[in-house]
């Protein structure tokens, strides 16, 4: 794919600001990408506010709190990209707002937090911590340190999502019935991990161990309080990888105390680093509780694999092409993403070319037609990106796949998207219809291309800098026009001549290394039989 900047400073190099460790080869990612890294890991607050004056991205993991405040040190921040899964510390209305895209990395650790779900629910059941603690101090006591199997007893899934499903699938490996609550799965998706639905007082009271899955939103903060735990049995265990604020940490302590259930194993606590008087601490150092320090998605694999996607997708955004990981402007999944996916460039590159081309006072109301197997996808990502590439070209405002919509609503633009299997001679096209111009566009290998320009069948990349003519079609355009760049010093990497042979006319398509500027275009004008000359950045 062919990309170029597309931070507020033009073609200056987009700047990133890390705040949290991220791995080196993440880095370099966005090293040879030709975005420059401004590592603030460890610098204070009023260090990194500072830092966001003219940052484009933003990378984080868990502990920076990026709320409105901080967002707003950023003015030309593009994307805050999300080193895991859980974004509870972004406020992402704000991003969104903004016009701020929010990335995250679902996936690349569920692996890891799977694993170590299973290691504190082994370390409970069998006691490990507790033993290596004692055979430290020299003491060998097999029996006091009896354990029970995992074999047999009920596991209770709270969020059978990515994690929850895995945690279910090496749960039944180890031979135990798994139940599960989460209210926003089919049932389909339930029986393929072999797992019972329940209510959340179900689950609580028949399991032997119970596991949170849940991402840290309004529902789900302080879900497992006092009244849940009091539904537990008294020898199960409570395990939480997924963000202290689920559990009423005070509840939990209380509940641990009065024996209501036998212990717990936590990975997240509320407030991380825990204050020392706080209940977090009083979790990590009471006796009946097994505790790590978030670890959960702390491998080195997982770490790799964040890395990498992230800064893969931190760059296309700055570079100007559709991330494959927002938070704020999903796109479809499942087998229809492969077919929605290149053309999302697609949308984007038609939404900046039509202005340009179009040159009409006002923008008019749009139809985008999905054409050939796009005809069935759902069009909402592609609509948004056609919008954010339009107004990009048209506004001063910071507008992105996340705000593009609501901008576009705001100055009355609608767009009419409508499928079509019969549109397209290609396997899948776009056609954009605004006015008395019609594009259309396919993607061939992943790079966009405008097929057809009002009639005129041509096979062009809209990307970077593009001189458009028309002009009569009679012998000698084509040198004239190059020898007046050429003599410029404009270098066509691309031309494309097109005619109708009724009319008489012809369009000639150009890429160029750089923008005509002024002057040449008045030359080119000036040549007998052109009609027409757009100079376009796309
Ligand atoms: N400890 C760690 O280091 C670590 C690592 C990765 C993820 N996490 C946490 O784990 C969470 C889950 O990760 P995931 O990748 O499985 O996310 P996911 O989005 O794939 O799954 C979350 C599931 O929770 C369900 N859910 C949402 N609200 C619910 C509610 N009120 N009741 C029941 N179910 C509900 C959703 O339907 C979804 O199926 C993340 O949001 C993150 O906070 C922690
Ligand atoms: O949500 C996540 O991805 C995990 O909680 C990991 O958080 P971390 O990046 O702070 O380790």
């Amino acid at each position: 794919m062919q990309l170029r900047p597309m931070t507020q400073s033009g073609l200056s190099r987009p700047r990133v600001v890390v705040a949290e460790p991220f791995a080196e080869h993440g880095l370099a990612v966005l090293r040879d990408a030709g975005i420059d890294v401004d590592s603030q890991v460890g610098r204070s607050r009023a260090e990194l506010t500072a830092a966001l004056a003219d940052a484009d991205g933003l990378i984080v993991r868990s502990e920076t709190r990026v709320d409105r405040e901080l967002l707003a040190a950023g003015p030309k921040l593009t994307v805050v990209a999300r080193a895991g899964v859980g974004v509870d510390a972004i406020d992402v209305d704000a991003a969104t707002d903004a016009g701020i895209i929010v990335l995250n990395t679902p996936g690349a650790n569920t692996i890891a937090a799977t694993e170590q779900t299973f290691a504190l629910m082994l370390a409970l059941a069998r006691r490990t911590p507790e033993a290596v603690q004692l055979l430290r101090q020299g003491v060998w006591d097999r029996k006091k340190l009896i354990g029970t199997e995992l074999f047999g007893k009920t596991l209770g899934i709270v969020g059978l999502g990515r994690i929850g499903g895995n945690v279910a699938q090496r749960a039944r490996a180890f031979g135990m019935t798994v139940i599960a609550h989460d209210p926003y799965i089919t049932a389909a998706r339930a029986d393929a991990f072999d797992v019972t639905l329940v209510d959340l007082d179900t689950l609580l009271r028949r399991s032997d161990i119970v596991t949170l899955h849940v991402p840290l939103t309004p529902q789900t903060t302080g879900m497992i309080g006092a009244a849940q735990l009091a539904l537990l049995q008294p020898h199960a265990y409570l395990i939480n990888c997924a963000r202290g604020g689920v559990i009423v940490e005070r509840d939990l302590l209380e509940a641990l105390d009065a024996n209501v259930l036998a212990g717990a194993g936590i990975d997240v606590v509320a407030i991380e680093p825990p204050p020392p008087e706080g209940t977090g601490a009083a979790l990590h150092s009471h006796p009946k509780v097994f505790s790590t320090p978030h670890l959960g998605g702390s491998t080195h694999e997982a770490l790799a694999r964040i890395a990498t996607e992230l800064a893969q997708d931190v760059a296309r955004v700055l570079l100007g092409a559709p991330a494959n990981a927002a938070v704020n402007a999903p796109v479809p999944d499942g087998p229809e993403a492969e077919r929605v996916f290149p053309f999302l460039d697609v949308a984007y590159r038609l939404g900046r070319f039509y202005p340009q081309y179009a040159r009409s006072e006002r923008l008019p109301q749009f139809t985008l037609v999905l054409g050939g197997a796009l005809a069935d996808v759902p069009s909402e990502a592609l609509v948004r990106a056609f919008l954010s590439g339009l107004l990009q070209a048209t506004t001063d405002r910071r507008v992105s796949v996340v705000n593009a919509e609501a901008i576009a609503r705001e100055l009355g633009i609608t767009v009419d998207a409508r499928g079509d299997a019969r549109e397209s001679s290609y396997a899948a096209s776009l056609k954009l219809i605004g006015g008395d111009v019609a594009i259309a566009g396919t993607s061939v290998g992943g790079s966009p291309r405008i097929v057809e320009l009002d009639g005129y069948e041509i096979d062009a990349t809209p990307v970077g800098a593009m001189l458009i003519t028309r002009h009569q079609d009679v012998p000698g355009m084509i040198g004239r026009v190059g020898t007046i760049l050429g003599d410029a010093g404009v270098n066509i990497s691309t031309m494309q001549v097109s005619r109708n042979t009724v009319s008489g006319d012809a369009i000639m398509v150009l890429s160029t290394d750089r923008p005509a500027a002024e002057a040449e275009v008045a030359a080119l004008r000036a040549i007998a039989g052109i009609t027409s000359v757009r100079v376009l950045d796309v």
